[in-house]
């Protein structure tokens, strides 16, 4: 079985009409097998004698934890301590100069589920460029763009909304914790982090949403390790190979899976809190073994979670922090069971006795209603960028007829080697429908010259992780995959996303494109739209208007065409706007109803304070 296209590259016969037709294969069937190195000879488009159906659109706080929430019985002693969100003062386990010392493992030696005092804590940091601990002082996140986010818009409602922080200084994390920011490089919070780090902190449950690559990740991850290193410290546990672990992060994916413990792991690295990974597709042996080591965080898919709790390997008992990433994802139908099961009907205590988190880039109210099944007295917090979430990628949408993508696709890739964006520096991500339409694709692309890999849910776990290194190492610059890979992915120098198959759901089309543009830096992304998309075409309009991005005409004549009868996920989540709203303030949802969207300018919900600041407005995304 071919495993890597550098295999199929190997085993192809370069006769081999791979190229199995379509009409559009026939530009591309000109195309001679790179084989052996040399570069196809390519046709360009202007002699395919075809016009080009598109219309060529230009390239183009001062408060502490507020008295409203319920700080879960857990919670931390009181703020005499120092710390201004109601914790006591952290214990530096392990830093420098404390008992443990570096590399040690130290930390809450007296925990069992801790840091076993014979093991040595491997340092997540070790794999990260060359970098030596002297730069960590002079660099930052590379590249992080902060002036872009000045003036970014942010919305929150609730009850007693603790304030933002400007820096991280302000919060009193720890020192381990801040020597481990200043080792990620981070030099300031992103806005997610700003807002959502002190409502965490001071106990609250959340609904947060932000732009896909604004740092979610640590907003949840950094509040979870401070609360696990102020508070009492886990059960031991004798006698039993059941594992008790204070918190929960639930992801939907494997390689998201990976991707989460490994930036957990660098953020706790000498707090004395272990951080675990199960997900399923790997064995599970290994994961037992790791298990038993100890674990304070979990992540966790949830199929390999369920079978962790039938086992009774695992147990939620002593659950403080559950924190889900992607939440509208994990509450769609797909995964909705296998949530409630694990929140609802095994041994986690119930909302209001732990405390819940729940992040994405997207919300849809349906699924914001289900959501607040899991919160208690929650706030909701939008987070977005002036204009819309993602004016920092350059979209295009071209008209391309279902047997002209290759061709397109081609152009594309060989534009960009034309101008020298490629390699490693350059990564694209193309999305297909289906699996076998990857496994095609990338086929297709290698005998074309493109090393290409793919990724999607009939490839082996193995083969997965393979394919994700290789692409992120820019050994395969293109990567083919399903929606498997359009959630959370951080990899680094994605240049292009290209929808080579638009999803069907505007919110997966959000999550595709935000592979790239992260993080401050600009992306682009190029879909090929034609009839069979034409359900989505009224939400694509309003999202790339709402981005300041050029929608060309043939898109606007489509949207309009199309715009009776849109119902559902087609359409933008939360009514013309991007990203969410918090559903409580849609005024038919006190009323029970549902559909209409909460006015402009309108009354708040309950006692909602929010972030009084100038740069409040009504919606983040508007
Ligand atoms: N304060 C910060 N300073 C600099 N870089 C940061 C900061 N916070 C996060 N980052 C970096 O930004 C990138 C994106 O972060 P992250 O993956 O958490 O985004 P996200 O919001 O979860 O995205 P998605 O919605 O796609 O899941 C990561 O590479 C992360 O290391």
């Amino acid at each position: 079985m071919r495993t890597s296209w550098a295999d199929a590259v190997a085993t192809a016969d370069s006769s081999a009409a791979a190229t199995s037709a379509s009409p559009s294969n026939v530009a591309a069937v000109s195309v001679a097998p790179s084989r052996g190195g040399g570069r196809a000879a390519y046709v360009p488009p202007h002699l395919r004698n075809r016009q080009s159906s598109s219309e060529s659109p230009a390239p183009s706080p001062a408060a502490g934890p507020s008295g409203a929430g319920q700080p879960p019985a857990f919670a931390a002693p009181s703020p005499a301590g120092g710390s201004r969100w109601g914790g006591g003062p952290i214990r530096d386990v392990g830093r420098p100069g404390s008992a443990g010392g570096r590399g040690g493992g130290g930390g809450r030696h007296s925990r069992i589920g801790g840091w076993d005092r014979r093991e040595r804590e491997a340092n997540p940091f070790s794999n990260d460029d060359d970098t030596t601990e002297a730069d960590f002082d002079s660099q930052e996140n590379s590249g992080i763009n902060f002036d872009a986010y000045e003036d970014i818009p942010v919305e929150t409602s609730g009850e007693n909304v603790p304030p933002p922080v400007n820096t991280f200084a302000e919060i009193d994390l720890g020192d381990a914790l801040n020597e481990n920011i200043r080792r990620c490089k981070y030099v300031k919070p992103t806005p997610v982090q700003r807002h959502a780090i002190p409502i965490s902190l001071g106990g609250r449950d959340l609904m947060a949403c932000a732009q896909t690559g604004s740092g979610k990740t640590a907003a949840f991850c950094f509040p979870i390790i401070s609360g696990i290193m102020r508070g009492p410290s886990g059960p031991r546990q004798r006698g039993s190979r059941t594992v008790y672990p204070l918190a929960l992060i639930l992801l939907p994916t494997r390689e998201l899976s990976v991707q989460i413990h490994e930036e957990a792991r660098k953020f706790a690295y000498q707090t004395g809190v272990r951080v675990v990974v199960a997900y399923g597709g790997a064995p599970i042996n290994q994961q037992l073994r790791d298990l038993e080591r100890g674990v304070e965080i979990l992540v966790a898919t949830p199929g390999r979670l369920v079978d962790l709790l039938e086992r009774a390997r695992v147990s939620l008992q002593h659950i403080r922090y559950l924190a889900l990433d992607e939440a509208d994802r994990m509450l769609d139908m797909g995964f909705e069971p296998q949530i409630r099961r694990i929140v609802e009907q095994m041994d986690m205590p119930p909302r209001g006795q732990r405390q819940t988190m729940l992040f994405s880039a997207t919300f849809p109210k349906e699924i914001q209603r289900l959501a607040s099944d899991f919160l208690n007295n929650y706030i909701f917090l939008a987070v977005g960028r002036v204009g819309s979430s993602t004016d920092l990628i350059v979209q295009r949408v071209e008209f391309v007829p279902e047997s002209d993508k290759r061709s397109y696709l081609m152009d594309l890739l060989h534009g960009q080697r034309d101008t020298g964006v490629h390699g490693k520096q350059a990564l694209t991500l193309v999305f297909v429908e289906t699996k076998r339409g990857a496994d095609s694709l990338e086929h297709w692309l290698c005998m074309n010259g493109f090393p290409a890999t793919t990724i999607h849910g009939d490839r082996t776990q193995q083969e997965r992780e393979h394919a994700l290194r290789s692409f992120k190492s820019g050994a395969t610059p293109i990567l083919v995959a399903t929606d498997v890979a359009a959630r959370g992915l951080d990899i680094p120098n994605v240049a292009h996303v290209i929808n080579f198959d638009l999803p069907n759901d505007i919110d997966d089309y959000v999550h595709r494109i935000g592979r790239t543009g992260r993080a401050g830096k600009t992306g682009r992304a190029t879909a090929f739209f034609n009839e069979s998309n034409s359900s989505l075409a009224r939400a694509l309009t309003e999202l790339m208007q709402e981005s300041n991005q050029e929608v060309p005409d043939w898109l606007a004549r489509f949207s309009t065409a199309h715009s009776y009868g849109g119902s559902g996920r087609h359409r933008r989540t939360g009514g013309a706007r991007f990203g969410g709203r918090d559903f409580r303030r849609d005024s038919t949802f006190s009323r029970g109803g549902g559909g209409g969207d909460y006015g402009y300018g309108g009354g708040s919900y309950g006692a909602s304070s929010g972030y009084s600041g100038s740069s409040v407005a009504t919606s983040a995304w508007d």
